[in-house]
């Protein structure tokens, strides 16, 4: 198999390998990293996915991006660590709610939201790609909630990796918190900020061009910037499309969304011939996506809190990526284009850019009520309790016209116990935690709280940092 390269969105940044690009993170430009090329699978190598279990899945759908670094045997191996640790033997199963709606739940993992699936082998990945070096990794990641538990419990007590995880104080579960902050493994540093998710976020990318901080840290992401995070996520679209009769039949998707990332997922899985019949954008009121889809009206306002607070986002890091193939890969104008944005907070999708995202992407706007209508139908009619970000998807999956002949299958991205108040208020029913999280409650918290300031923070990583 030919190695991959990966090129930056912003066209500027050296191309690198797997290795590089997943310890790199983010590119040198500003941009994000993209393999050189979609790797295709033909029907035939999609056909005979059937029957496969999750890691050998796995294995054939992300063999091609890794390619020149790791070995299909190398892969398997770190799929088994990874997967095993699942609480469900298909790692991600399918559960059927009527005739044509599917949920993909997601949730099995050790924090029981679908940023597992991807940061549980990205763990791996940087343990085999630091073994054995000099590097001392500093991962700098934002949050509003489940990238952080999640890649908290990937890399906590591992060897050559820091971790300082940012999230918005008082804006995320209580659930949520918890899972991070009660990790007292001295290489884990959580930061409450005072501000946004995307306030978090833009701190992140900021300190990545910050040239002080790279002086003294080597740093990467674990954030969906990170592209080793998405790779992960377009193996599900397959395992799932697979087992309701693809490549015969076309699945449709709806996934709710906020970075883009796991959205992004499934395009790639279109790249690579997985017969999609549409991608649904599925948004709470934070409508950035939507708003770029429908009008080209890609404009950061500020942002509303709600009970779906993963996805309280308006400014959406993978966009970038679709961005960049709907502009026929030109590095350029995609960097022209976010340069404009990062100055004035907005930009217009040109039409024939959205009319290339219409061909795949579907979008709706879900409101609270939205929301807890889509909740309740869950339980009634499909007999299942789902979380909020997952009642998202489902209330726009059944509110868009989709082709009959298509099963619909929402991702189910939380387990309802992560967001316990939300979903007794709309159903009635508490969620119990699961067992894995023992006595999460009665733990000891430890986590800093700091200014919306990048100053501060900067300041405070590097300080931290020095001692160790
Ligand atoms: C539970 C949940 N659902 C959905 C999302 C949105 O996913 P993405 O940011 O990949 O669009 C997130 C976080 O991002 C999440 O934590
Ligand atoms: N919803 C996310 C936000 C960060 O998104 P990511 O997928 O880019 O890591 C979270 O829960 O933290």
């Amino acid at each position: 198999m030919a190695e991959m390269d990966y090129i930056s969105t912003r066209g500027s940044a050296p191309t690198l390998d797997f290795r590089a690009a997943t310890l790199a993170g983010l590119a040198d430009d500003g941009g994000l990293y993209v393999p050189a090329r979609w790797p295709r699978m033909t029907t035939d190598a999609i056909r005979a996915l059937a029957g496969l279990d999750y890691v050998e899945t796995a294995v054939r759908v992300m063999a091609p991006f890794v390619a020149g670094v790791l070995s299909e045997d190398e892969l398997r191996g770190l799929c088994k660590a990874a997967y095993g640790r699942f609480g469900h033997d298909a790692v991600t199963p399918l559960v059927q709610l009527d005739h044509r709606h599917w949920l993909l739940e997601l949730f099995h993992g050790p924090t029981l939201a679908f940023k597992d699936v991807a940061l549980q082998l990205l763990g791996q990945l940087f343990e085999t790609f630091l073994r054995g070096g000099e590097t001392e990794l500093t991962i700098v990641g934002a949050t509003s909630g489940d990238t952080g538990s999640a890649a908290i419990e990937a890399v906590a007590g591992r060897d050559h990796i820091r971790i300082f995880m940012l999230h918005p104080e008082g804006r995320v579960s209580d659930v949520q918190r918890r899972q991070m902050t009660t990790v007292l493994a001295p290489n884990v540093h959580n930061i409450a900020i005072d501000g946004s998710f995307d306030d978090a976020q833009a701190m992140v990318k900021r300190l990545f061009g910050d040239a002080e901080a790279r002086g003294q840290l080597t740093l990467s992401a674990v954030n969906s910037i990170n592209w080793a995070r998405l790779m992960a996520q377009v193996v599900y679209y397959f395992y799932a499309a697979v087992r309701l009769g693809a490549p015969e039949r076309p699945v449709a998707f709806s996934v709710p969304t906020g970075n883009f990332g796991d959205v992004f997922a499934g395009y790639v899985a279109a790249q690579m011939g997985l017969p999609i019949a549409r991608l649904v954008v599925a948004t709470n009121v934070n409508d950035i996506l939507h708003r770029a889809l429908t009008s080209g009206d890609y404009s950061a306002g500020a942002v509303t809190p709600t009970a779906t607070p993963s996805m309280d986002i308006q400014v959406s890091s993978n966009f970038e990526r679709l961005l960049f193939d709907l502009s026929g890969r030109d590095g350029a104008a995609i960097a022209g284009m976010m340069a404009e944005f990062d100055r004035s907070r907005a930009m217009t999708i040109p039409a024939d850019m959205r009319a290339g995202a219409q061909a795949l992407f579907s979008s709706a706007r879900i409101d609270a009520d939205g929301m807890t209508l889509a909740l309740r139908w869950a339980q009634e009619r499909g007999g299942q309790i789902i979380d909020p970000h997952s009642a998202v998807g489902l209330a726009a999956a059944r509110a868009l016209e989709i082709d009959g002949d298509v099963p619909v299958v929402t991702l189910a991205t939380a387990h309802p116990a992560k967001f316990r108040d939300a979903v007794e208020r709309a159903t009635g029913v508490r969620p119990a935690l699961p067992p894995r999280l023992g006595n999460l409650f009665e733990r000891e918290e430890r986590y800093s709280k700091l200014p919306g300031d990048y100053d501060a923070v900067k300041a405070h990583i590097l300080a931290e940092a020095a001692r160790g």
